[in-house]
């Protein structure tokens, strides 16, 4: 049976240092994660200095330990074995590039066989889980905090299951007739919510699906278009009637802090999908099931989108949503942004 609540402590344990088990089909992997470990968690993990390292196979590419990735599966395990050299501050430097300029890799490193498939690609999915760098000690053996299976990982994605928790009118700058719904589920990824604005007239809503990014909403950054794009939302949602989604899935779902190594890696001249993929991540890891189960519950599944995005129309329409219409949303560029909104074009499919 699997146990979402085996993956909640799991995803806690790693946050806090505390070293975990994967039990897969080829037995049982214990792991650490390496950007919350110190030297005592590590000691404690593996005395006998022996404990290998995991890393994803788009990482592994940086580090010329594939000469190949499979564009599809960038999150795939990658098993490096561990040499006398490779101390603490050594394995940070294998699982962290914002330090591969100012500290030149060490190497050559040595892929081991993935033994543990299934358990160490489980360990990767709950790294971002977590908000953490996807890089794992493993193998060491020291008691495991709790021990999980890596079905308890999907269980844990499903469990989340969403309820309404509280609506009220909110009248906003571009509407004084909105409602705000705000939504509870389990699992840790903030509130979702949905600004109803205007008032429904049984014509389709004009939809947008706002993916949460403090920098470009809150502080008004200029590396993305986030913050026009919402404002801009509201107004054109504001024309008709509509519903603008306010999902909390910072940085395409990697988190605030990876986002923001993500972009230390822009300022070294990679653009924002390299920066992902060298940072061991896919290249988006949002999850619009939750977009769809909102729509769900408000009772709104027939809508027109508003985005560049085809992929996001084809991921809605695959969860049960009827995209009726695509609407462009177009923005301006400035000189900050330029770049990003050309890698959206080129290599992500926006239509821009
Ligand atoms: N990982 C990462 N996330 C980013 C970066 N810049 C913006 N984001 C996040 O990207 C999300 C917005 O997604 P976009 O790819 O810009 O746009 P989209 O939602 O796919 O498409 P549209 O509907 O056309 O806007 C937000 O969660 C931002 O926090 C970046 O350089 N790296
Ligand atoms: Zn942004």
């Amino acid at each position: 049976m699997s146990d979402p609540r085996a993956a909640a402590r799991a995803i806690d344990a790693l946050r806090r240092g505390w070293p975990i088990a994967i039990a897969g089909a080829e037995g049982a992997l214990t792991l650490l994660a390496i950007e919350t470990a110190d030297g005592g968690r590590l000691a404690a993990f593996d005395p006998a200095q022996q404990a290998a390292i995991l890393i994803s196979a788009a990482r592994a590419v940086t580090l010329k330990l594939a000469n190949q990735m499979d564009a599809a599966h960038p999150e795939k395990p990658v098993i490096v074995a561990r040499a006398p050299w490779i101390d603490l501050s050594g394995a940070v430097a294998l699982a962290d590039p914002a330090l591969d300029l100012a500290t030149p890799l060490k190497g050559p490193y040595r892929a081991l066989p993935v033994l543990h498939a299934d358990a160490a690609g489980a360990a990767l999915e709950l790294a971002r889980l977590a908000g953490l760098l996807p890089a794992f000690f493993i193998g060491g053996t020291g008691l495991p905090e709790v021990t999980i299976a890596p079905d308890d990982i999907a269980a844990y994605d499903d469990s989340a299951e969403l309820v309404i928790a509280a609506r009220a009118r909110l009248p906003i700058a571009v509407a004084e007739n909105s409602e705000i719904v705000a939504f509870r589920s389990a699992d840790q990824s903030g509130e979702h919510v949905a600004l109803i604005i205007g008032q429904p007239d049984g014509t389709p809503p004009l939809v947008r699906l706002h993916s949460e990014c403090l920098t470009g909403d809150v502080l008004g950054s200029l590396k993305c278009d986030c913050g026009p794009q919402l404002h801009g939302a509201l107004h054109e949602i504001a024309a008709h009637w509509g519903i603008l989604l306010y999902l909390r899935q910072e940085g395409r779902g990697i988190g605030l802090i990876n986002k923001l190594r993500a972009y230390s890696l822009q300022d070294q001249g990679f653009d924002t999908v390299d920066a992902n993929l060298r940072l061991g991540f896919a290249i988006d890891a949002r999850d619009f099931g939750v977009a769809a189960r909102m729509l769900t519950l408000i009772g709104q599944t027939t809508i027109r989108l508003l985005t560049n995005n085809p992929n996001k129309v084809e991921k809605l329409r695959s969860l049960g949503v009827d995209v009726i219409e695509r609407v462009p949303h177009r923005i301006e560029a400035n000189v900050h942004n330029r770049g990003y909104l050309d890698a959206k074009r080129d290599r992500t499919g926006h239509q821009l």
